[in-house]
């Protein structure tokens, strides 16, 4: 079924909202303010509360609206429906206030806090690759006749791809270089690959030959979980502050994706911990869900006379973040692996009592439990990043229960052409 609508306001996932009759439906490809007609999704059951559809004509145009630069992951009407950029149909400052909107809309609601407009920054370099060759990591599946492909969105049809636009230019000159969009793998098989950016060229000035060759051995092709070329433990370089800090990360571990974000999310972090102990000599810090070490190693290098307890339930990331704190020489910082409730419920008692807590958490927020957890050791300022706003102001509102305020929020676009965006959010014990 069709239907012409006025699109009223942004929702989630990438979503607008609109009505039919009443009744709520949530538009895929569209914008606030455009008349667009929708192709609603089967089966639109009479009794359902919402609908769902998607764009497959625009009678008024939002200005915010421009040509998707990757066709194949715009609508399906017209050939896309491959995933993976559901704002491709978005101008990037259209993009920054749909993300805006988003955050502060949730904080408000579901976090109950009164906060002004949310800043979203964009990241450097993605005004000139205009939001894309960003992705330091990209997988895709190998079709029936065993090529790299995508799933197409309402149907189990693999799509052959010939480049990946969101990719890096230095994981396209990796993928050019192997051939990988003519190579054929076993039908079904998963294959990932992994570049870390090159830090001291212009990537988008070079040529794919220079680009690999930049690049050497630095580099991972998995297929089904194994490396089929490259290592298996990759080198990342974050400069901060004219400081350079030194990663080793599995290959199929998790590393902040957008090839700027691990630089820009640490220089935010280590700018509001640096606030909050300004003029403590020596203090505990807690960073929970730490993964490899991406803020653990930089705030123990930093705070040296500090002491750094680090939990993370990924034994490979454990061992990576310890390797990583051990080539630097940081002993003021421990990891330890396990379930972030389970851990903090016996944390030695010289770590019991954190003057900062850092944590980022996955898509499911830390949850009431470990808000509590965090809220009973008395920290002073706890540093939130989270890659989901619905989660992050479902447990702002836990930790502003226990006694913290909201004293700065940020969102980080570390995911141009998508719905997701990073926010920062710092809080404090005690009232405004
Ligand atoms: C968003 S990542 C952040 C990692 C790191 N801060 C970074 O930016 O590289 C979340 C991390 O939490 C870990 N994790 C997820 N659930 C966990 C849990 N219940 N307990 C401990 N770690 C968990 C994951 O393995 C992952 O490394």
């Amino acid at each position: 079924m069709q239907a012409e609508v006025r699109v009223e306001r942004y929702a989630d996932q990438g979503r607008c909202v609109a009505h039919i009759d009443g009744r709520v439906v949530f538009v895929r490809f569209a914008l606030p303010g455009e008349r667009v007609v929708v192709q609603l999704d089967e089966p639109y059951d009479r009794d359902e509360r919402f609908w769902t559809g998607e764009v497959v004509q625009i009678l008024e145009a939002s200005d915010d609206r421009v040509e998707p630069a990757w066709r194949l992951a715009g609508p399906l009407s017209t050939g896309g429906g491959v995933g993976g950029a559901d704002l491709v149909h978005v101008a990037l400052p259209g993009q920054i206030r749909w993300k805006s909107a988003v955050i502060t809309d949730q904080m408000r609601r579901m976090g109950h806090v009164d906060i002004p407009d949310v800043r979203v920054a964009r990241l450097e370099e993605d005004d000139e690759e205009r939001g894309l060759h960003w992705r330091t990591r990209i997988e895709l599946v190998a079709d029936e006749t065993g090529h790299v492909s995508m799933r197409r969105r309402a149907s189990h049809e693999h799509v052959r791809v010939s480049t990946m636009p969101l990719a890096s230019r230095a994981l396209l000159a990796v993928a050019d270089r192997f051939d990988l969009w003519n190579h054929e793998y076993e039908p079904g098989s998963i294959i990932r690959v992994a570049v870390p950016e090159p830090r001291d060229v212009h990537t988008s000035r070079m040529t794919y030959k220079a680009l690999a060759q930049e690049v050497g051995g630095n580099y991972a092709i998995e297929v089904d979980g194994h490396v089929r070329s490259g290592e298996k433990r990759l080198k990342e370089a974050v400069d901060v502050d004219g400081r350079r800090y030194p990663f080793g990360v599995d290959a199929g571990g998790f590393w902040q994706v957008h090839r700027a974000a691990p630089a820009a999310l640490l220089k935010y972090v280590m700018r509001e911990v640096s606030e909050a102990l300004s003029g403590t000599r020596s203090a505990v810090i807690w960073d929970l869900f730490c993964g490899s070490g991406l803020f653990t190693l930089p705030l123990a290098q930093t705070f040296s006379h500090s002491h750094v307890y680090g939990v993370e339930g990924s034994r490979t990331a454990v061992r990576g973040a310890e390797r990583n704190l051990h080539v630097v020489k940081a002993d003021n910082a421990q990891v330890v692996q396990g379930d972030v409730a389970r851990v903090l419920r016996n944390v030695p008692d010289d770590f019991s009592k954190p003057d900062v807590v850092v944590l980022d958490p996955p898509r499911a927020g830390a949850k009431s439990g470990v808000c509590r957890q965090i809220a009973d050791t008395g920290a002073s300022t706890v540093v939130y990043i989270a890659c989901d706003s619905t989660s992050l102001a479902r447990d702002t509102a836990t930790l502003t229960s226990l006694g913290y305020s909201l004293k700065a929020i940020q969102g980080f676009d570390i995911y141009p052409m998508t719905h997701h965006v990073e926010t920062v959010a710092t809080f404090v014990r005690g009232r405004d």
